[in-house]
């Protein structure tokens, strides 16, 4: 079995006297240490499909697994659970406490955790070390750019060493130059720290940093080939990108 798997899964929602169903019986799997990215027009379902992942909302049928674990059949309060010890979640703005610092924000995940404080504060420096944020750990999100923000954001969503993290717009709000800062941070984490990773984005050339792009259409994932672009000396006259 895959790392993630959904089996036939199905999310309405009721809007006044319309139904809309943004997942209609979709199936879809994540294996261990895959990067995937998710496109998609506004509104298909990809926030949605995030949500069910990381056990948030409720699928109305169909079955989710994570590692093993069925997380559709969980009771609340396991779901809370499980969701502390296995899943991260990287916002696109970050939500940072703005009374605590860099390190306390971190940790705040590793409190629901059974940790001894020696293990806690080693995952807690292990975590900002990895995102390159050591020197910042006492610094306050009012003192730390919108990347060193966002930085702290994705060291608090590997801090618990989950399953799997799952991110929406990671880079939505950052400029160009940040955002491709981040995009390295998370494919280094990928590669280096095998972390699983399920990326929603609107940014055709962060979702290429995948390992696996996928597209949400009409209800039902599309894979995408990887788009690479092609230098001005080689390029057809009829276009200029090319698939491989
Ligand atoms: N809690 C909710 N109650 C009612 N409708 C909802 C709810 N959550 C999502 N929807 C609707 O379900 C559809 C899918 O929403 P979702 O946020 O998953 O789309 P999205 O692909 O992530 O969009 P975007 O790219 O704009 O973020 C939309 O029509 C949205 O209005």
């Amino acid at each position: 079995m895959a790392l993630v798997e959904l089996r036939g899964v199905s999310k309405s929602f009721q809007k006044g006297d319309e139904t809309i169903t943004p997942l209609d019986d979709v199936d879809l799997s994540i294996e261990q240490g895959e990067f995937v990215s998710l496109m998609g027009p506004s509104g298909t379902g990809k926030s949605t499909l995030l949500n069910l992942v990381s056990g948030i909302d409720r699928v109305d049928s169909g079955t989710i697994f994570v590692d093993g674990t069925e997380i559709t059949e969980l009771s609340r309060s396991k779901l809370a659970d499980w969701r502390a010890a296995n899943l991260g979640y990287i916002f696109q703005t970050h939500n940072l406490i703005p009374v605590l610092t860099a390190y306390e924000n971190v940790e705040l995940p590793t409190l629901l955790l059974k940790l001894s404080s020696t293990e806690r504060r080693q995952r807690v420096e292990l975590a900002l070390e990895a995102v390159g944020l050591s020197d910042r750990a006492e610094h306050y999100p009012r003192q730390l750019s919108g990347g060193q923000e966002q930085r702290v954001g994705i060291a608090r969503a590997i801090v618990s060493h989950p399953k799997v993290v799952v991110a929406d717009e990671p880079t939505g709000s950052l400029d160009t130059e940040t955002s491709e800062q981040i995009q390295v941070l998370l494919q280094r984490l990928n590669k280096e720290l095998n972390i699983t990773m399920l990326m929603v984005t609107h940014d055709a050339e962060a979702a290429e940093i995948a390992s696996r792009r996928l597209l949400l259409q009409n209800g039902k994932f599309v894979e995408r080939e990887k788009t690479v672009l092609v230098p001005e000396d080689q390029t057809p006259a009829s276009g200029s990108v090319a698939t491989q």
